[in-house]
């Protein structure tokens, strides 16, 4: 990609990171691009973005309308094992869950550019067979994947429209917790995870994405391009490897019980 010498210039090894009031927990520095980033994991959240059944599962709503999800698989473990990471040092976990109540009042009639450009809505109104499958709540392709169901303490977090933040309690959510800092995972990086991650960004909030828990509607060209703008205008890229080695020592430091002595 011709951006690539750009990219390599503006790189830096200083971390960066939101401001630490005197006395606050060290960061841990996470190793990403442009800059590695310190992140106080107590202050961070880990967004997992749309992984319902209407994106992640065969039968769901992209499958049904055409979209390749071929490689789901290897972003569900990517994901549950940043979740592992991120909870065991101690993160806030956030599960978006995206969709309309069953009479798809939420949704918009024809007046809303939702009606025109949601492929759900498209869908269901080309093949009325469909009708009422997709992204109902109540209904299956609107439930979290079963590999991601929340545990107590995690939050789940309804939303209506692409971006997490529109029209949801999510930055409200965020704020009352103390959190300046966000991890994106989920499905699909070129839109919901988009999305979100640039209104992250226009509230202040330091977004990483992990490249390798996330999955793009479009193909392999559209997930560079969010790399790419992410990395260049509105946050930083990681992978679940780098994520999880550096909070590896977070997770040790927490007391291990006391070993039993053997004479
Ligand atoms: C295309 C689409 C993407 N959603 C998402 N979770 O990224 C949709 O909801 O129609």
């Amino acid at each position: 990609m011709s951006n690539t010498k750009t990219n390599a210039t503006l790189r830096s090894a200083t971390p960066v990171g939101p401001p630490q009031a005197p006395g606050a927990p060290a960061p841990t520095v996470i190793p990403s691009r442009p800059e590695p980033l310190a992140l106080v994991p107590t202050q961070t959240a880990l967004i997992v973005v749309d992984m319902q059944n209407a994106y992640a599962s065969l039968g769901g709503y992209v499958d049904s309308a055409g979209f390749d999800i071929s490689g789901a698989q290897g972003t569900i473990a990517g994901i549950v094992r940043a979740i592992e990471a991120a909870r065991a040092a101690g993160m806030l976990i956030v599960f978006l869950q995206n969709g309309w109540d069953a009479k798809y009042v939420e949704a918009g009639g024809p007046g809303s550019p939702n009606w025109h450009k949601s492929n759900a809505l498209k869908t269901m109104r080309a093949k009325p067979e469909l009708q009422g499958r997709f992204l109902a709540k109540g209904g299956w392709d609107y439930e979290l994947i079963d590999a991601m169901k929340p545990q107590p303490g995690d939050i789940v977090i309804p939303k209506t429209r692409y971006s997490g933040f529109f029209n949801s309690t999510l930055d409200s959510s965020l704020r009352a917790r103390g959190i300046r800092s966000l991890v994106f995972t989920g499905i699909a990086t070129n839109v919901c995870v988009e999305s979100s991650l640039r209104d992250a960004f226009h509230l202040e909030y330091f977004s990483l994405m992990l490249e390798d828990a996330t999955h793009e509607l479009g193909g392999a060209a559209i997930q560079q391009a969010t790399v790419y703008n992410v990395e260049t205008f509105f946050g930083w890229v990681s992978t679940v490897d780098a994520f999880c080695q550096a909070l590896a020592p977070a997770t040790a430091a927490t007391p291990a019980k006391p070993e039993t002595a053997t004479a």
